[in-house]
């Protein structure tokens, strides 16, 4: 592993799949520009809006993320983080898998996760989510991407963020930066986004990239913003505030292995069986 740039992309991605795609293009290429290897995309980069325009759209969506993520990656030689994007369920036309793919840049399929946990929640400000409508839960533990080069990265997406376990599982499988692409809601966002990353950082000592969904989407859905880059101490590397853009920052490996000698927390698990 050596030392590297990674940006964390922040976007407000619409129901417009082209106008998505060619916005997080100009970002990527942005990145790209300023000497990132690892580049992330948020959830939901290439489609935000209603559940039943998503599921209507699902195949064309999935198929055009897929070729956009293959095509960026090679284009501008960086590794890849598509954050989310819906994947239709073979046997069932009514769900999509929120899936998040790695791409190296070869252009090949190096991960890929099926979001695990949905947002099935009534947030106090009067917005209803019930993810689990349209979007079928993945039932693998994410894979991981061990690359000599950028470290051992680590996949989940926005809500999982509150499932601790899953990042354990993670940590234990060797990761060094662990991924969480979001479209955090502006409410639970301004009390919940940062503190949750930066604990997956600190208990697990590991980078935490996190690219974001920001502003307003369609109608009264409002997303947080505050991609960020987070040291394996917790430390704040950059934070993208609320408009689009990135947080940008290096991946660092002797950093790494400092704070797991400082505060080697990871080994003194006692009830790591249950
Ligand atoms: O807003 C949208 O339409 C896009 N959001 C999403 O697609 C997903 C599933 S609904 N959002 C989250 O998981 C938010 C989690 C969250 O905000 C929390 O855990 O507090």
């Amino acid at each position: 592993m050596k030392p590297y740039l990674a940006a964390a992309i922040q976007m407000t991605s619409r129901p417009d799949l082209e106008k998505n795609l060619s916005e997080a293009e100009e970002l990527i290429e942005l990145a790209a520009r300023k000497g990132a290897e690892l580049i992330g995309l948020p959830e939901n980069f290439a489609f935000l809006g209603k559940e039943e325009d998503k599921l209507a759209q699902a195949e064309e969506i999935a198929h055009r993320s897929e070729k956009f993520l293959k095509t960026m990656a090679q284009r501008f030689q960086i590794t890849l983080l598509g954050g989310g994007f819906p994947v239709p369920v073979e046997t069932n036309a009514q769900k999509a898998y929120n899936t998040a793919l790695v791409i190296d840049k070869d252009g090949n399929e190096v991960a890929r996760y099926r979001k695990v946990h949905l947002f099935d929640v009534n947030v106090p400000d009067g917005n209803t989510y019930l993810e689990s409508n349209t979007v079928m839960a993945g039932e693998d533990f994410p894979s991981l991407y061990v690359s000599e080069d950028l470290g051992t990265i680590g996949l989940s997406i926005c809500y999982d963020v509150r499932f601790p376990e899953l990042y354990r599982y993670l940590s234990a499988k060797g990761a060094d930066v662990i991924c969480v692409p979001a479209a955090f809601t502006a409410y639970t966002g301004k009390d919940h986004w940062k503190p949750l990353l930066q604990a997956r950082a600190i208990e697990n000592t590991c980078y935490v990239m996190a690219p974001a969904q920001t502003g307003n989407h369609y109608a009264r859905r409002y997303t947080h913003g505050h991609a960020m880059i987070i040291d394996p101490w917790g430390a704040i590397l950059a934070d993208a505030g609320e408009s689009p853009g990135m947080a940008i920052a290096e991946i660092n490996p002797s950093r790494l292995e400092q704070v797991r000698q400082q505060m080697p927390s990871l080994q003194h698990r006692v009830f790591d069986k249950y």
